[in-house]
């Protein structure tokens, strides 16, 4: 699990440390680490250190010092290294350490003009950003602004540009804590992170930005929980139930799903299908015979009902996707939700909500959605609001709520009422189509019918019992956007083919992670 700190954990983290005099070890830690990334990119790029042109772009503090002690370290290995001091303070002795191995400072002032420098830089191998690190306040300003600007401009942006830009710790221009950028931002290829992510490098635009994640332990023990987690595949494959000889299909799971309606019966069709393809016992559909007819067609296994949640034995409930101007769906919905068993709470049925429920009701809702759902609670936002810092959203949204809340999203947040919070960006940009949505809630309604009798459940995941179903959700997202990856592989992502991929996912997740026989 990539598990986030803000700045000042780490640096509560680090003061030990730096107490017993060994703040020079870690920041010898961190160079060494990084200057092994350069040096990784550099073979895998096929140009080598040795002859190699990097810049390193050096702020005033540690995280500048971090940069140039890699800098050395890549001068040592034949590199041609330049520091570009874009400060009025430097961290003289790695600036001094670097140049005793052959690198070069040049001192940037406000009076100089960013442009050659830049060009420089845009035509160098690699460019390693010590610009900022935990210690950024706000989006990037003077100098340091108008050199990346000047860089990005003589570079282009990442992907076209021929500069591979390295991040010592985090990008220059990222919020540390929440991810935002307001300015500009020095977009990476990769950046090595030291002592643990900053939750800025898993949420929002600094994820984008962050490029490829490395993040180096310098052994740093954390009294506090962290601001944001990430599912990485061996924390989904440790948390799917495997069955077991003595299993039958009641005991692997039964969910109950109450979709689809006379107006979207297809919706139920997807969510069943999706369901059944992530692996449970059984699923038990109610809904008009129309539909139901329809869900047979693609799932003959389902087991389909007219009737009310009381007559259908489930370990867990989804409601709501497709479920529109039905009287019968919505009563369903009501009754699945104060069942007291798991219910994954979908479109429709989200106008279904008590004030209060508990954690083990999952509330799957699109920002337009939570921004309904909060409005009905009497904070009004807007959809934008919600798009530009989904985190705090869905953690209102759970804290008024009490429920577990997915926001839908290319990256998925999951907010716990503990304040938990999960993100996910294992997703395709060609899962953003019709019913892809309905796939997602069969997924983690199966997950959770799955795990609702399973003690060891929360165990395994490595989180609190409290939190077992914000893990169950966060699973669910990364499942659904493996299988959307997976699908995108073979062109555009038609949603009814995607329980054809979810299958191999599932089966690749527990493959990687089978215990050593
Ligand atoms: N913690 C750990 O375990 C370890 C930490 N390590 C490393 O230390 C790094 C943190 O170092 P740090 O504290 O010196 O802060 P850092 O980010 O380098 O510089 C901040 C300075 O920049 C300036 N400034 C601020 N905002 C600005 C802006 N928007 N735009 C422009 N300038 C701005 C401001 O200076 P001022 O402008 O006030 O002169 C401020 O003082 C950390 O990220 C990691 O790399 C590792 O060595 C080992 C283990
Ligand atoms: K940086």
């Amino acid at each position: 699990m990539l598990e986030a700190f803000s700045g000042s954990d780490v640096r509560a983290a680090e003061a030990p440390f730096l107490d017993a005099g060994q703040g020079d070890a870690l920041m010898q830690r961190a160079a060494h680490a990084l200057a092994g990334v350069v040096v990784g990119l550099l073979r895998e790029s096929g140009r080598g250190t040795y002859g190699a042109t990097v810049v390193v772009l050096a702020g005033s503090g540690n995280n500048g010092a971090d940069a140039l002690y890699a800098g050395e370290r890549l001068a040592r290995r034949g590199a041609s290294v330049t520091a570009v001091i874009l400060a009025d303070r430097v961290h003289e002795e790695s600036l001094r350490a670097l140049e005793r191995a052959g690198g070069t400072g040049i001192r940037v002032d406000d009076d100089a003009a960013p442009e050659d420098l830049a060009e420089h830089a845009a035509a160098a191998d690699v460019v390693i950003d010590g610009i900022l690190g935990i210690g950024a306040d706000g989006g990037l300003r003077g100098r340091a602004l108008r050199f990346v600007q000047a860089f990005t401009a003589a570079a282009g942006p990442r992907g076209t540009r021929s500069a591979l830009v390295v991040a010592c710790d985090l990008p220059s221009g990222i919020g540390v804590d929440d991810g935002r950028v307001t300015g500009t931002v020095l977009a990476a290829d990769a950046t090595v992170t030291f002592g643990a992510p900053k939750p800025g490098l898993l949420l929002g635009d600094g994820a984008a930005a962050a490029g490829e994640l490395n993040v180096v332990d310098l052994g740093l023990s954390f009294s506090s929980r962290p601001s944001v987690r990430s599912l990485l595949d061996a924390d989904v494959a440790a948390l799917i139930r495997r069955p077991t000889t003595q299993d039958h299909k009641y005991s692997r799971g039964v969910l109950g799903v109450a979709a689809g309606s006379a107006r979207y019966p297809g919706a139920a069709v997807l969510a069943v299908g999706a369901a059944l393809a992530t692996g449970i016992g059984m699923v038990r559909y109610l809904g008009p015979e129309a539909v139901a007819a329809l869900v047979h067609q693609r799932s003959p296994e389902a087991v389909a009902s007219t009737g009310p949640v009381s007559g259908a034995r489930s370990q867990a409930w989804l409601v709501g996707p497709g479920a529109v101007d039905d009287d019968e769906q919505r009563q369903r919905a009501a009754d699945a939700i104060g069942s007291g068993l798991p219910v994954v709470v979908d479109a429709e049925a989200l106008t279904q909500l008590p004030e209060r429920v508990g954690s083990h009701v999952i509330l799957t809702p699109h920002a337009g959605e939570l921004s309904w759902l909060l409005a009905a609670r009497g904070l009004e936002t807007e959809r934008a609001d919600i798009e530009s810092e989904p985190a705090r959203y869905a953690l209102l949204a759970a804290e008024v709520t009490g429920a577990t809340v997915l926001l839908k999203g290319f990256a998925t947040t999951v907010a716990a009422p503990s304040g938990a919070l999960f993100v996910q960006r294992d997703a395709s940009p060609w899962l953003a189509a019709a019913g892809s949505g309905d796939t997602l809630s069969g997924i983690v309604g199966a997950l959770a019918a799955s795990l609702a009798e399973d003690d060891r459940a929360a165990d395994r995941a490595g989180v609190a019992r409290e939190d077992l179903w914000a893990v169950v959700a966060a699973a669910g997202a990364l499942i659904h956007g493996r299988a959307g990856l997976r699908a995108a592989a073979r062109g555009p992502v038609v949603v009814s083919d995607l329980p054809a991929d979810i299958g191999p996912v599932i089966a690749d997740l527990l493959e990687e992670c089978r215990p050593a026989m």
